[in-house]
């Protein structure tokens, strides 16, 4: 059927020009151009906010509640209430970068935090934003930005830095982790003049676990082993994989060797208890040679390197024992 035979002429251009007249009113409702640029903003995806400083109220946009999971009129346009769901422990830091471009102190407001959607899920955002409009003194009154939702980038940094950073296998540091870990723990122990501690365990004959059971026994063997020495270690101290059936641990602070004389007992014992692997129990124990920081190596190498060689002569005086590190190992 043909539109304009059965409509006056008149009428179907109407029709057909309503779209476009819509359009039309609604840019002239946003003749504002604040109203504009908050527009262009929202169709790039980002939430929108204004902050009026002097009286701490502030507009934030449709998009941008939505990206939290609320619906327009379920929040109000308060600062303090947007506040309350950026993440306890970015708070800070946000204040910070806030007060930091309001003093003038940084050009620019740029700050990447977590928010508290409205299921209690968490979101990473991209906040920017600049001062604009000041009193005739300079005081910042008015702030305008943007929240960009960077959730997914940060989810894939996270997991290229577990990739970096994480044995796949065991689910504990790798040996570049460690490695950075030990450092910090030495600057620190050297400053205040701390002891620290590094063991090396090394499984014993772990390659008949392999041989017998196969290789995969073997992988859930060194998951169940990675388990075992984490649960017997504090948070604050760190169980790594060097790789193969080597794992390392660094005490960071101790107070007397008795403290790390116990913590290796308490590995050997917990190693040696049966590991359940479908029907089958099997038994493995370790050995464990232990290097103190001073008295056995004043920096991270030595200290892996003495702990190595502690761990083979606990290996060659019969496994299943620690050691700590001797000078009389080294001839
Ligand atoms: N299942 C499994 N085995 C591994 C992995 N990485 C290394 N291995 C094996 O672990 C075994 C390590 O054996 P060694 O430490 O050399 O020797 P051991 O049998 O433990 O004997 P001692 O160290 O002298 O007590 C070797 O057979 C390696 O092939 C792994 O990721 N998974």
């Amino acid at each position: 059927m043909n539109f304009s035979q059965t409509l006056p002429l008149n009428i179907a251009l109407i029709i057909m020009l309503l779209p476009l007249i819509a359009v039309g009113f609604y840019y002239i409702k946003l003749r504002n151009s604040e109203e504009l640029w908050k527009f262009a903003l929202e169709g790039a995806g980002d939430g929108v906010w204004d902050w009026d400083i002097s009286n701490d109220k502030a507009y934030f946009s449709d998009r941008y509640k939505e990206m939290l999971g609320f619906n327009n009129e379920e929040v109000d346009n308060n600062i303090k209430e947007w506040n309350n769901r950026v993440h306890p422990d970015d708070a800070a830091s946000l204040d910070q970068a806030v007060s930091d471009y309001l003093s003038g102190k940084t050009e620019k407001y740029i700050h990447e935090h977590r928010v508290i959607c409205k299921d209690r899920s968490i979101k990473w955002v991209l906040s920017r934003g600049m001062i604009v409009k000041r009193d005739k003194h300079g005081k910042p009154l008015r702030m305008i930005g943007t929240h960009t939702d960077i959730t997914a980038r940060k989810l894939l940094e996270t997991r290229l830095e577990n990739l970096a950073h994480f044995d796949a296998l065991a689910n504990v540091p790798n040996r570049t982790l460690f490695n950075d870990r030990l450092k910090l723990a030495l600057s620190y122990a050297k400053r205040e003049k701390k002891m620290l501690a590094v063991m090396f365990i090394d499984l014993d004959l772990f390659k008949e676990i392999n041989d017998l059971y196969g290789h995969e026994t073997g992988d859930i063997v060194l998951k169940k082993v990675s388990r075992q020495l984490v649960s017997c270690v504090r948070e604050s101290d760190t169980v790594a994989r060097m790789g193969g059936d080597e794992f390392v641990i660094l005490l960071p602070i101790i107070d007397e060797i008795e403290d790390v004389k116990l913590v290796a007992s308490k590995i050997v014992e917990a190693v040696a208890q049966p590991i359940k692997v479908a029907k089958t129990h099997l038994h493995i124990t370790c050995s464990i040679g232990i290097a103190v920081y001073p008295q056995h190596g004043k920096d991270e190498k030595l200290l892996v390197i003495n702990a190595d060689m502690a761990m083979y002569q606990a290996k060659n005086s019969g496994k299943n024992q620690a050691k700590f590190f001797e000078e009389a190992m080294l001839n």
